[in-house]
């Protein structure tokens, strides 16, 4: 299939901000050559939820697809308006990636540069399925998807306080590896306490007594570039859940230098790998959750995860289906 037509979801605030000059960019090229277009603005948090249904219902184009560009949260809003939506397989996702984080395009082999991955998109031939996390919060009957990951612990009380207690422009200023980042993460490092981990697969259970990262994820990355899992595949039918013990701090600044390096948390006695269909994870003590980067308020959880499917229209360079 050649793509006739996009509907275009943009999210402006994406990128605190920059989503917009990425949008010229890509308006301009589209127009340049010449692929027509509908575009549509995101004007507040879950509208692309809203719009992907509302094009749904209206009945789509043959031939067309639908671009997101925004962030991991923009991407996520996209997939559960269309698993929500009338026709769930109605149109496959094509991408540009214009968060602060973009760790999907990562994972997916897809290039940060706007125009790169625009031609990925025009040179698809055939769509790409992908693995999405599904979730289901028992206590709270909340569920969802997730693009990346679902973490629980540390990740999750930065992501927090990057959200509300710092504003995200000053954090974005620091770039990963300033003194000024690492010394926030060690603030909130010497402020979290262990706790305990139990995850259930078959109906197996396995305590982990003093856990501080909790995160079940779809490919390697997480927190803006972070490889915490390097054998992690989007495509293999399989969730990935890490769990790695509460470190002291000379262990901690080890692991920070590690991730900054871009080098996975390898010590096998502080790192535990679990990966399976489905599986539950239970805290029994009230913790931070993140969900692509998006937060979720403290609370004990038992998290019931699965794996659904998402075609997307894109050429990746690391993944084949
Ligand atoms: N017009 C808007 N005003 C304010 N918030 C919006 C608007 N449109 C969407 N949002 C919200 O913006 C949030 C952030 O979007 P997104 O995750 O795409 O960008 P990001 O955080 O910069 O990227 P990343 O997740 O890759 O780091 C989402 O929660 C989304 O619901």
């Amino acid at each position: 299939m050649q793509v006739e037509f996009f509907y275009v979801i943009y999210n402006p605030v994406a990128g605190s901000g920059n989503a917009t000059a990425t949008w010229k960019i890509i308006a301009a090229e589209l127009a340049k050559r010449g692929i027509p277009y509908e575009l549509f603005e995101s004007r507040y948090q879950r509208h692309t939820v809203q719009l992907t249904q509302q094009i749904i219902s209206r009945g789509v184009r043959d031939g067309s697809v639908l671009l997101i560009l925004g962030g991991d949260g923009t991407l996520n809003e996209a997939i559960t308006g269309l698993k929500l939506s009338s026709n769930p397989k109605a149109l496959p996702i094509a991408y540009i990636p214009a968060g602060s984080g973009n760790d999907f395009a990562r994972g997916i082999g897809l290039s940060r540069k706007p125009i790169e991955a625009l031609d990925q998109v025009l040179a698809t031939t055939e769509p790409l399925h992908l693995d999405i996390g599904t979730y289901t919060e028992v206590y709270k009957n909340r569920t969802g998807y997730f693009v990346n990951n679902f973490g629980i612990g540390f990740d999750a009380a930065v992501v927090n306080a990057a959200n509300h207690a710092m504003s995200k422009k000053v954090l974005n200023s620091f770039s990963m590896g300033t003194t000024a980042y690492i010394a926030q993460v060690a603030k909130i490092l010497l402020k979290r306490r262990a706790f305990p981990v139990t995850v259930t697969i078959d109906g197996k259970s396995e305590t982990i007594p003093d856990a501080y990262i909790c995160t079940t994820t779809n490919h390697p990355y997480f927190g803006g570039g972070v490889r915490i899992l390097p054998s992690a595949v989007p495509n293999d039918g399989e969730l990935d859940l890490i769990v790695v013990d509460r470190p002291n701090l000379l262990g901690f600044a080890g692991q920070a230098i590690q991730s900054i390096m871009g080098r996975p948390i390898k010590n096998p006695r502080t790192r535990h790998h679990f990966r399976a269909r489905s599986l539950e994870v239970m805290t029994d003590s009230r913790q931070f959750a993140q969900i692509d980067g998006e937060d979720w308020t403290e609370q004990r959880f038992r998290v019931q995860f699965g794996l659904t499917e998402q075609d997307f229209w894109i050429k990746s360079k690391t993944l084949h289906n």
